[in-house]
């Protein structure tokens, strides 16, 4: 089942780590599940969780996996663990999972990049080894995302094809917690504040497993601000609201009580910043202010980490963020592990979450046929109610885990999907109408649109509270001494879009040129530091006469992985720092104009 609670220890909460070393062992014929592997591995090996086996391998069948592997791990539960419900929570599995306590199954999820936990408590013995084992499997198809398809080899091994461009990483890939919960139990809460008159209203949401009332409590740096006793619902209005801003990401603490018989049987307590995001005409509002967005389309990606998390990369990754003077980025193409989003409102970024909806569009993974929209009529396919199932629940678990973060200020739902087509408009219409349903806060909901879904011929952009373009021109189209005309095509584009009077922001959330940090040409030629800097001038010199441009996410903050290609040298270099985070010449260009641009 889905898991929207970041694990916490209280007097009624407990729970422990299960990273670290875990058995693992690929099934290429399947045979596992006949061959009782759910009790015993018959020949495994040592593999780290969090971690990935593709960046840890030194043979290539084994960094190109695609099928079943499994893991398994012993584990012991003392007998005083007995009065509570017992749980394993995956911060993710990726791209799905199947899940085994002492041989017997106990559940299972789809989706790679989202939490779900699995109660154990009627498998496993007390004061006793446990056994859990995962079975896992990578393959892509047009029935999940993110969305792709498979070959098989001469020599009968599949081999996944991502329809995106990023290394189909997978495992488990996130922490692993053993969770002792009270049986009675907070499942989720969700929060939406309104501001008037110096005074917050801040209405709250609570879902639990029973029927209960609750205690609600508002502190402010440890003191008692504000207090409700309720069924699930209720709000609590506090005076002179010290907001949630860029410049000072203000947390205050906010704990649920579940009573019976007015004792209190569970307790979840959370960070929360009080603040509200709306579009207004072509603006963005943070708190009734308007923003402008800078910074970047990112990757949870590094050396030998493939996509694990890692909380050292993500504190040098705010930090680099910081110095450039970023204060926005896109979770591209998949919500990012929870800890990203801690930091973010521990820090004062703002996040654009997006559900793994990437690959909706065939003819993407040829890049040569994107600028012309090569239509394949992908949500015309047999298997698309299939996908849509997915794709909901995929927003729905996305929004449940992350609604309560103020750093996050809107969710995006595609990533470069087919757009121009009656049927991409059909599909994309039930997923928004779908996902408007879920969150209290009413963020933005948008998604991004690939190169060739221009003002004439995109179905899309009505569907969305501000406009996401992802565009290349002097790099994919018009590049090198073309530039110039790469130019002329912006701003046509650009004028083609202003003539439709939307009076919505627009952000440009992809555009970048591969650069080598070890070129230098003189004149500049593309893969060059100095064409990286000539094709981002280019873009903002464009910026500059469109007044509904609200936002500038570069692609990408850095060089990241991918699949191999004649237009890959290992992997997309169109990083603004390198994949070991040092900063290209670019990045002190854009620290420049950022700290400018307010
Ligand atoms: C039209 C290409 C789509 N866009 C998606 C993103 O995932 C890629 O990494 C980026 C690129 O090619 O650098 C382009």
């Amino acid at each position: 089942m889905e898991s929207a609670l970041y694990p916490i220890q209280n007097k009624y909460r407990f729970n422990t780590l299960m990273n670290g070393t875990w058995k693992f062992e690929a099934d290429p014929n399947s045979v596992g599940l006949d061959g009782g592997w759910n009790k015993e591995l018959p020949d495994p090996e040592e593999m780290p969780v969090p971690g990935t086996f593709a960046e840890l391998t030194t043979k290539r069948d084994r960094k190109y996996y695609t099928g079943d592997f499994w893991y398994q791990k012993d584990f012991f539960i003392p007998s005083f663990l007995k009065e509570k419900d017992l749980y394993i929570r995956f911060g993710s599995v990726t791209h799905r999972a199947k899940v085994f306590i002492n041989g017997q199954e106990v559940g299972q999820h789809e989706g790679g990049f989202l939490p779900f936990q699995v109660k154990i408590s009627d498998y496993i013995q007390y004061d006793q080894a446990n056994r859990i084992t995962v079975l896992v499997n990578n393959e892509l198809s047009e029935k999940a995302i993110p969305c792709g398809t498979e070959e098989i080899l001469d020599n009968g091994q599949k081999l996944a094809q991502p329809y995106f461009d990023f290394f189909n990483y997978s495992g488990i890939m996130r922490n692993v917690w053993l969770l002792a919960l009270p049986q009675n139990q907070i499942i989720n809460f969700k929060l939406n504040y309104q501001l008037a008159n110096n005074k917050a209203a801040i209405t709250y949401n609570i879902e639990a497993n029973n029927n209960a009332e609750f205690k609600v409590t508002l502190f402010d740096n440890q003191k008692e601000v504000a207090r409700a006793i309720s069924k699930n619902t209720g709000s609590l209005t506090i005076k002179n609201p010290h907001l949630w801003s860029l410049n000072d990401p203000y947390l205050y603490k906010i704990k649920i009580e579940m009573l019976e018989d007015e004792k209190t049987v569970d307790e979840y307590s959370d960070q929360i910043g009080i603040r509200t995001i709306k579009i207004v005409n072509d603006k963005i509002l943070l708190n009734n202010h308007p923003i402008y967005l800078k910074g970047f389309g990112k990757h949870e990606d590094f050396n030998v980490l493939g996509k694990a998390v890692n909380e050292s990369i993500i504190k040098r990754d705010y930090e680099c963020m910081k110095w450039i003077g970023a204060n926005c980025f896109r979770t591209s193409h998949y919500p990012y592990a929870e800890e990203w989003y801690q930091y973010a409102d521990k820090y004062g970024f703002l996040i654009i979450d997006e559900v793994p909806a990437v690959g909706l569009n065939r003819s993407i993974t040829n890049f040569l046929n994107v600028t012309n929209s090569n239509q394949s009529h992908f949500f015309a396919s047999k298997t698309v109610p299939e996908l849509k199932k997915v794709h909901e629940q995929e927003i729905k678990e996305m929004i449940d885990r992350d609604q309560r973060h103020p750093s996050v200020i809107a969710w995006s739902l595609f990533n470069e999907p087919e757009s121009t087509t009656q049927e991409s408009y059909d599909y994309f219409k039930d997923i928004f109408a779908f996902a408007r349903k879920l969150d209290p806060q009413n963020r933005p909901y948008t998604g991004t649109l690939v190169m060739g879904s221009g003002p004439k011929v995109d179905k899309l952009h009505p569907l969305c509270d501000f406009i996401c373009l992802n565009r290349y021109y002097g790099w994919y189209v018009a590049g090198g001494p073309e530039i110039v005309n790469a130019k002329k095509m912006l701003e046509d584009e650009l004028d083609g879009w202003q003539n439709l009077k939307l009076n919505k922001p627009f952000i440009f959330t992809e555009f970048g040129a591969d650069t080598l940090s070890s070129s230098h040409r003189l004149p500049d030629e593309m893969w060059s530091q100095e064409y990286q800097n000539e094709y981002y001038q280019m873009y903002f010199d464009v910026f500059k006469k469109y007044p509904f441009i609200y936002g500038e996410l570069v692609w990408n903050f850095a060089d990241f992985k991918t699949s191999e290609g004649i237009m890959r040298v290992g992997g997309n270099d169109k990083g603004i720092f390198t994949r070991d985070r040092e900063p290209k010449d670019i990045a002190f260009t854009l620290k420049k104009r950022w700290q400018q641009l307010n």
